[in-house]
């Protein structure tokens, strides 16, 4: 008898044993020293809550909004990179996981499939996140792109326009686009459940670039190819540009600073992400959940604060949303289920952390998802 899978701690290791280890450490690792990769978690496990009883929590209600669109809990699919690399079609798979489950999914820039397959595969508008690159005129026909495929929201990425250096990218040979080395050709050829999934996926480089990777004569490391591509000027100004060809609903990624939050508050998005890139970007940056009251103190009510870092469980999203967030996002935990069974381990990873929130609302006496306040946290 196989053991069952409780959490996502489970999923981590069926993916780490199922998909080739370039890619399973890409996304398990973090930049540098790991120092705030390790903040993340460790911040939200500092966090005690209070235990309530003889409530009446027989009814509890999980259901919100994010962005004025209906969901059946707070929680949404972060934007991954290469996340087709860890299960064949991962974009699709994750996309329809999300839409079954009634939560927003958003697909990267840098996405194995493309944003017109993933509209062609998916029913439900996804989000699109964009990366601005040195020429202007490609990221305008990507956000033209994202608003073709009817996506329902643009979410701007402003923490990497220079590359955090992850040790094990390099170490690991990951490259634009994905090469097969003898050294890991070996490695995919053990994983069978991965390599057939890669067989039948629509893609298998990345799916919006088409034009932009090197041919395999040049390749070059990830963070070479960002170096060339990215545009490090990005700033404040930059806003208007985007808002003149995207008028829907955009959101700007990776706050970390209570000034910032202002300032995007000012130029009128309609939510920010409170990120560090999940331990991917500045290291030594704070654990998120360390900044987020100062931001949410920061903007009110004037944008909708989201907020990821380290969400492995229902609940750490709890703690995410006693501490002023709207809602979270999952990158590492999302991919850990997607590498470990494809679409049925993301839907795995989302409903363990909705029985979670659901639990953990029970035990504090909480019946709202929207009504959590820090009340719930324990001060000693
Ligand atoms: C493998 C991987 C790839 C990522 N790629 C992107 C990306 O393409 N665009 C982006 O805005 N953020 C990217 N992120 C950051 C996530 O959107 C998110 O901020 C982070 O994963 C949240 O932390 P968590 O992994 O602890 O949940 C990536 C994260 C991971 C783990
Ligand atoms: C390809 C990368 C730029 C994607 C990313 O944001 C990341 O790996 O954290």
């Amino acid at each position: 008898m196989t053991t069952p899978i409780t959490n996502v701690a489970d999923l981590r290791e069926l993916a780490k044993r199922r998909v080739p280890r370039a890619f399973f450490e890409y996304a398990d690792r973090g930049s540098y020293d790991e120092i705030t990769l390790k903040a993340n978690r460790a911040a939200f496990e500092r966090i005690a809550l209070r235990q309530r009883v003889m409530c009446d929590v027989d009814n509890r209600s999980l259901a919100t909004d994010i962005l004025g669109e209906p969901v059946s809990m707070p929680l949404a699919i972060a934007p991954t990179g290469l996340t087709g690399l860890q299960h064949g079609a991962g974009e699709i798979l994750g996309a329809r996981a999300a839409a079954k489950a009634g939560i927003p999914f958003c697909l990267s820039t840098m996405s194995i499939c493309s944003i017109e397959q993933v509209r062609a595969a998916v029913d439900t508008p996804f989000w699109f996140q964009v990366y601005v690159m040195r020429d202007r005129g490609f990221t305008r026909d990507l956000i033209q792109r994202a608003k073709a495929a009817e996506c329902s929201a643009l979410m701007l990425t402003a923490d990497l326009t220079v590359q955090g250096q992850r040790h094990r990218e390099i170490k690991n040979g990951l490259s634009v686009p994905p090469k097969i080395t003898l050294r890991n050709i070996l490695d995919m050829a053990s994983k069978p459940r991965w390599a057939w999934s890669m067989l039948r996926a629509p893609s298998r480089s990345f799916g919006n670039l088409q034009g932009r990777v090197e041919n395999t004569d040049s390749l070059s490391t990830l963070a070479q190819w960002i170096a060339k591509q990215f545009d490090p000027r990005l700033n404040w100004r930059d806003l208007e540009w985007i808002r003149a060809i995207w008028p829907g609903k955009l959101i700007i990624k990776g706050i970390l600073d209570p000034h910032d939050a202002r300032l995007a508050a000012d130029h009128g998005v309609d939510a920010i992400v409170v990120s560090n890139h999940g331990g991917r970007q500045l290291d030594s940056a704070p654990a998120t959940i360390d900044v987020l009251p100062s931001i949410v103190q920061a903007v009110g009510d004037r944008t909708q604060v989201l907020f990821d870092g380290g969400i492995l469980s229902g609940q750490d999203l709890f703690k995410a949303l006693a501490c002023g967030a709207h809602a979270g996002l999952i990158g590492k935990a999302f991919l850990y289920g997607l590498g470990a069974m494809g679409e049925a381990g993301v839907t795995q990873t989302i409903e363990l952390i909705r029985r979670e929130l659901s639990v953990t609302m029970a035990l504090t006496g909480q019946t709202d998802v929207r009504r959590i306040t820090n009340d719930v946290i324990w001060r000693a």
